[in-house]
């Protein structure tokens, strides 16, 4: 079955606060996003990668391309407004039927094993949802006031890559779009299709506030020695 990857790098990374969308920032001399397209690439050499950029930064991408001569082969869509307008926009670069990975552009750290789960899952199930479980206890905040402890074992994080039959997707982004859609597997839900959880990693983190790039600096030394 043919396999693709939306990457969405759309955003504008205005919770890390730097003067150029955070998925620019360059990690061992290379933009975050660079990293996040290899990691793909180790997995398959052959994997179609769509991308989904801002409009106003898709000549600020090619100039990086060129700076960095970053050879790889990838299709480029306008990102939207919001994430499920972008996930839309790439979807619409699909022609032909398979599997297809929705990654963001900012988890640069996910593995081969990750995303080969994650194909194979959503290849007999439909659709395979990246999660881990929580490390911290959680309380909820109640809308009365107050707070109260919540069991954390009833609870997972949700990481992409989150993966679909490319059929199952498209027919789901065509329904209206929520205020709460926060990733693929809440437009799949309310399509009426279950969910399937497949294991993620702690090192799969989404760069999203400054202190990210630290972590990502450690994560990146970890991995050269
Ligand atoms: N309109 C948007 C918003 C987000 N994304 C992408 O979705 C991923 C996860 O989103 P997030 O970390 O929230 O990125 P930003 O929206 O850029 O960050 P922020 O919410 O801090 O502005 C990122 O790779 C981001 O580029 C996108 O393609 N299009
Ligand atoms: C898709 C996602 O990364 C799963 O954790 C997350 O929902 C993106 O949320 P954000 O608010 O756009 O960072």
């Amino acid at each position: 079955m043919k396999e693709y990857v939306i990457i969405v790098a759309g955003g504008s990374g205005s919770r890390m606060g730097s003067s150029i969308p955070k998925q620019f920032l360059e990690l061992d001399g290379k933009p975050i996003l660079m990293h996040t397209i290899e990691a793909f690439l180790l997995y398959n050499g052959a994997i179609e990668i769509i991308l989904v950029l801002p409009e106003g930064q898709i000549s600020h991408w090619e100039e990086l391309v060129h700076k960095h001569q970053f050879s790889a082969n990838f299709t480029i869509a306008k990102g939207g407004t919001s994430r499920y307008a972008s996930v839309k926009s790439g979807l619409s670069k699909i022609k032909e039927e398979g599997l297809v990975a929705i990654h963001d552009g900012v988890r640069p750290f996910v593995d081969t094993t990750v995303i080969q789960n994650a194909f194979e899952t959503a290849k007999a199930k439909g659709n395979a949802i990246t999660s881990v479980a929580l490390k911290d206890s959680i309380r909820k905040v109640l809308p009365t006031g107050g707070n109260q402890t919540e069991d954390r074992t009833h609870y997972r994080t949700i990481q992409t890559p989150q993966t679909f039959q490319s059929q199952l997707l498209k027919g789901a982004y065509e329904v209206t779009e929520l205020p709460t859609f926060t990733d693929d597997a809440s437009v799949i839900e309310h399509a009426g299709h279950a969910i399937h959880l497949v294991e993620g990693s702690y090192e799969n983190i989404k760069i999203t506030t400054p202190e990210d790039l630290y972590i990502a600096e450690a994560l990146l030394k970890k991995r050269h020695r």
